[in-house]
């Protein structure tokens, strides 16, 4: 279920600190994963022990073959026969071998389902709150970007959580657990098995500081070419018109290029740590063979554990080779997490308000003294007012770009008004709740839109409940019902993605069945039949006027016999009503849309 986020207080106090420490913030975030992260973390603790036992066992064993009667396992089992302990560190060898091999199981089933569950709520929460940010946030940004941190990004985190954060717990205590056995065999070999390890540690840090920016590009790189990617891909009716092909191939291949170019700065640079920590390697073990071996020719150190300390400083120190590619994960991490949480921190700045409507609604509008614009630019309605009674239909007409669709976003709520009011039943509609608001329209947009699905599931989306026989009354009376019953599936063709084509009259007919089905206090129709022929507009017409008998209509038309009947038109000119009143008055008045009406009806008679 997803949550209704736009009534949440904001999610961050401080999101500044949250990108900054992103791992941190999704600690906090997540708490519900905290428990499974703890177990997780204690069965990787027991495998690690597990594992590091073989070589302990090897040097028992050498200790029991040397020393017989006085060997280390003679003295804390009481068996004196040399086969009796060999046997008994057998047992203890499978023993362990069983441990090492349950714990492993379990750890990785326990970090992996929590990488998965991380992956999935974490797409789910950003998905619920891209869906509930503002139409502007949308428009102002490529839907390339926000799918690259969707995908990408939560992807890459899921790597760390799978692969990464188990890599890091098993390094770390292998230094702790390895640390511990030389500590007690020798302070001397401790000293010099360890030395090469703070120059790793400052290695990787230096390198850490390297890579984050390089990483950060490679994430902005390949957002830059997912961008470009769904844009072209959406508009290849365009690019193939325009035999665009080779300058999009050209493009293309420069984000692409970006990409890879970004990705090999950062390996070269990733790639550089290994040999650093070879060295540091081959130093750490020359010393504890030479010295331990000289110890151990001079009575210092027993045989066993010689074979023990040459055996772990293979261990301790091999493994922090993964160091690098590991602090690649994290790296990476980080940044996806950091880009996921900017994203939950964008602000739905168009809340829902808390009041609902009294039912039935009488479907009444007005619009006080507004002025209207986007971001920082000038004003693009200037002060409207109007009145649209309940059960009225009123239509909006005027000169492209005049600001007729910006008015219906402000009645459907998609952005909120510089200032003055927006009232639906004598409310402000920033005081009502959506179900209210948008539950109470039916909106067919100038881009109709057709999910994948069938023809039925389009229709009925705004009420999936509604029977076969209120589809199909919702497709008669917006003239759609005709064409769909002449395909060969009727109301179940597929429409969508790889569904059947249909035309852009068709599509814009479907929309409409679509608002109607919802039975809306409001109907708002911007354009809706402007890519129908003439004689389906008059046929969708007569239906409508039967549809919205109850309801009220808000009309955006560039085509005036579209309107013709309507109760009240408005005429909008640069963001202002210029006129009002019914067709015939506004004719007789012989202003701006008597001018229009000439041109559209001599145009007509030319036909
Ligand atoms: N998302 C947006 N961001 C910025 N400016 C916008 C946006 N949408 C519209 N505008 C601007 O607002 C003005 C009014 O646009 P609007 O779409 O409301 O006009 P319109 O009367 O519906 O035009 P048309 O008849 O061509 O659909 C135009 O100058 C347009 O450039």
């Amino acid at each position: 279920m997803p949550t209704v986020l736009d009534s949440r207080a904001p999610r961050s106090a401080d999101p500044v600190s949250d990108a900054d420490r992103p791992l941190r913030a999704l600690w906090r975030r997540y708490t519900v994963y905290r428990a499974r992260l703890i177990l997780a973390f204690t069965f990787s603790v027991i495998n690690k022990v597990a594992d590091v036992m073989p070589e302990l066992l090897i040097g028992a064993a050498v200790d029991v073959v040397v020393r017989g009667d006085q060997s280390f396992v003679a003295d804390v089992l009481g068996v004196e026969s040399r086969y009796a302990q060999l046997g008994w560190l057998a047992v203890i060898n499978v023993v362990v071998w069983l441990v090492e091999s349950g714990s492993e199981y379990l750890a990785e089933v326990l970090w992996r389902n929590l990488a998965q569950g991380i992956k999935h709520d974490l797409r789910m929460e950003a998905y619920d709150h891209v869906q509930h940010l503002d139409l502007s946030w949308h428009e102002s940004r490529s839907s390339g970007s926000t799918l690259a941190i969707l995908n990408d990004d939560v992807n890459q985190l899921e790597r760390f959580l799978d692969v990464g954060a188990p890599a890091i717990i098993q390094t770390a205590l292998n230094v702790i657990l390895v640390g511990g056995v030389f500590a007690i065999a020798s302070t001397q070999l401790l000293v010099l098995a360890f030395l090469p390890i703070p120059v790793i540690i400052v290695g990787s840090l230096i390198f850490q500081r390297r890579l984050e920016p390089l990483y950060a590009r490679v994430r902005e790189a390949v957002a830059d070419l997912s961008a470009a990617l769904s844009a072209n891909l959406a508009g290849i009716a365009t690019i193939k018109a325009f035999t665009a092909e080779n300058h999009e191939y050209a493009r293309i291949s420069k984000a692409s290029l970006a990409y890879r170019q970004a990705n090999s700065n950062a390996i070269r640079t990733a790639a550089a740590f290994v040999p650093l920590v070879r060295v540091a390697i081959l130093t750490g073990f020359t010393c504890t063979l030479l010295l331990g071996g000289w110890a151990t020719l001079n009575g210092t150190l027993e045989v066993g554990m010689y074979s023990v300390l040459v055996f772990m400083t293979q261990r301790l120190l091999w493994p922090l080779t993964e160091v690098a590619e590991v602090l690649d994960l994290y790296q990476r991490g980080r940044a996806s997490a950091a880009r996921l949480l900017r994203l939950l921190d964008e602000p739905v700045i168009v809340r829902q308000g808390h009041a609902s409507l009294n039912r039935p609604v009488a479907g009444g509008l007005e619009l006080r003294g507004v002025r209207a614009g986007y971001a920082d630019g000038p004003d693009v309605l200037k002060g409207i007012d109007m009145v649209i009674p309940g059960g009225e239909t009123h239509a909006v007409v005027g000169s492209t770009g005049a600001g007729k669709s910006t008015l219906l976003r402000l009645v459907l709520r998609f952005s909120d008004p510089r200032s003055g009011q927006v009232l639906f039943d004598g409310r402000d509609v920033r005081d009502l709740d959506w179900d209210s608001l948008r539950g109470s329209m039916g909106y067919v947009a100038q881009d109709v839109f057709m999910f994948a699905g069938s023809i039925a599931e389009n229709i009925a989306y705004g009420r999936p409940t509604a029977t076969r026989a209120e589809i199909e009354h919702a497709a008669r009376a917006a003239a759609a019902w005709e064409f769909i019953e002449a395909l060969p599936d009727g109301l179940d063709s597929w429409v969508g993605e790889r569904g059947v084509t249909l035309s852009g009259g068709q599509r814009q007919r479907l929309a409409l069945a679509r608002a109607l089905l919802r039975q809306p206090a409001i109907l708002v129709l911007d354009e809706a039949t402007s890519a129908v022929d003439n004689e389906t507009e008059a046929a969708i017409q007569q239906s409508l006027r039967v549809a919205t008998a109850d309801c009220t209509a808000l009309v955006v038309a560039h085509r005036l016999s579209t309107v013709r009947h309507a109760h009240r038109i408005w005429v909008l000119d640069a963001g202002q009503i210029v006129e009002f009143g019914t067709h015939d008055e506004l004719v007789a008045a012989n202003g701006a849309y008597a001018a229009l009406w000439r041109v559209q009806t001599g145009m007509l008679a030319t036909d």
